[in-house]
């Protein structure tokens, strides 16, 4: 396996990418550094030990204080974070960040792809194609993921993060390593995600309950039975979708979707906790996701935004739709025909949000997915964006995060 190269500048890794039909390869996947958990302050660390380490019983209590309106006091989250939120004076700032337009996504009935009418599917396809180029992202209907699968997997994505702040980051096998929450990184408002993640390759869902000592798989039997299936039935739905809008190029022969391994591909199960700073606090940071596609489930709080024609719009939700977007790589491969689109979440005070998101990550012939990973971590180190996207005008501070780099944006 060829190492990749750097190369200079507005040219990079995009540009070569760009240039680049590969036919599928074998990957080799390097799993993602163990999370750290433990970037607080010290004056913060004795009282979030505590939280950390509270009883299901002492859980319960402030599940209840919650719904009596003293909400979101000792929450991690508050207790880590809450001092990017007030100015010198110690009293909270607040910025609105709750006024873009709202917009409709193309709408995009897959039905059409199986008719017998060649006109029908060719409407199709050529609407995929074309939300693709002009928003990077669109909504998909009769998808044919059933609603009982998607609701099956939000009651497990629900009862997951119900699990006390500790036990998510080291409960077992299937899971171990993939819990995230806010960014370790961040030093201000701007740069933190109100949000917490596992973060999960698709060959731990599949791999199956093989330690029998470890107690702790067998809690999460029904919770790796829902990923399993739905992580079945949503690659095959990406793959779909990768494959017509590649064809739709005149890729004909092999298509990326086939160089994907369950090594290379991840879920995402996100959890947005509802924010006191929500009018200037993002759930996700404004950043485009760098793998090939993107599948989304999301519930029907709404938060999430996409930038169109430089203006931030809000995505309603539609509960019969799963979003796609297009990701870094699939841009490159098609040569900017398709557009991989700045999104963000942002936050809410009101109620907690929850979205699952499928990352369709192949690999190619002289590297490696870990390896442009790296690549694009170096880009946005030394250069504050990711080379070769349209927009310039960002500066930032990227991290690698499995399938994206987060690009701190200008937005304050
Ligand atoms: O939760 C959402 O709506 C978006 C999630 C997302 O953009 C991501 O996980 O990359
Ligand atoms: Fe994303």
């Amino acid at each position: 396996m060829k190492s990749v190269r750097r190369a200079p500048p507005k040219q990079g890794l995009w540009r070569r990418l760009a240039n680049f039909h590969p036919p599928p390869s074998a990957l080799s996947f390097k799993r993602p550094s163990k999370y750290s958990l433990n970037p607080h302050t010290p004056y913060l660390s004795k009282r979030l030990e505590h939280l950390l380490t509270e009883s299901p019983a002492e859980r319960e209590r402030e599940r209840k204080r919650e719904g009596h309106g003293r909400i979101y006091l000792r929450t991690p989250f508050v207790v880590r974070y809450g001092e990017f939120f007030r100015d010198s004076s110690g009293r909270n700032t607040s910025r609105c960040l709750h006024n873009e337009r709202e917009c409709e996504l193309p709408l995009v009935d897959l039905g059409g792809l199986s008719s017998d009418d060649e006109r029908e599917r060719q409407t199709c396809v050529a609407a995929m194609a074309e939300a693709s180029s002009a928003w990077g992202f669109f909504q998909v209907v009769n998808h044919g993921i059933s609603r009982e699968l998607l609701e099956e997997m939000r009651r497990e994505q629900k009862s997951l993060f119900e699990m006390p702040f500790e036990r998510k980051s080291s409960c077992c096998k299937l899971l171990n390593g993939s819990y995230r929450w806010g960014t370790p990184t961040a030093t201000r408002a701007s740069q933190l995600n109100w949000s917490e993640a596992f973060h999960i390759p698709l060959a731990n869902i599949c791999e199956g309950n093989e330690d029998p000592s470890n107690g702790d798989e067998e809690e999460f039997t029904s919770l790796r039975e829902a990923m399993e299936r739905f992580a079945g039935a949503i690659s095959e739905l990406a793959a779909t979708i990768a494959g017509v809008l590649a064809g739709n190029l005149g890729h004909r022969g092999k298509l990326p979707a086939e160089s994907c391994s369950k090594a290379s591909c991840f879920l995402r199960l996100n959890r947005y906790p509802r924010c006191p700073f929500s009018q200037e606090a993002f759930g996700l940071v404004a950043h485009t996701d760098s793998d090939f596609i993107t599948v989304l489930h999301q519930d029907q709080v709404g938060g999430l935004q996409l930038m169109k024609d430089s203006n931030w719009v809000a995505v309603r939700p539609n509960p019969d739709a799963l979003i796609v977007n297009i990701g870094d790589l699939f841009q490159a491969w098609s040569n900017d025909v398709y557009k991989s689109v700045e999104h963000r979440v942002l936050a809410c005070s009101e109620k907690e949000r929850y979205s699952v998101a499928y990352f369709m990550c192949p690999s190619f012939d002289s590297f490696t997915f870990g390896e442009y990973r790296r690549q694009v971590q170096e880009d946005v180190n030394a250069t504050g964006q990711k080379i070769g996207l349209p927009d310039s005008s960002a500066s930032s501070s990227g991290r690698p995060d499995c399938c994206q780099i987060y690009r701190q944006s200008n937005i304050r």
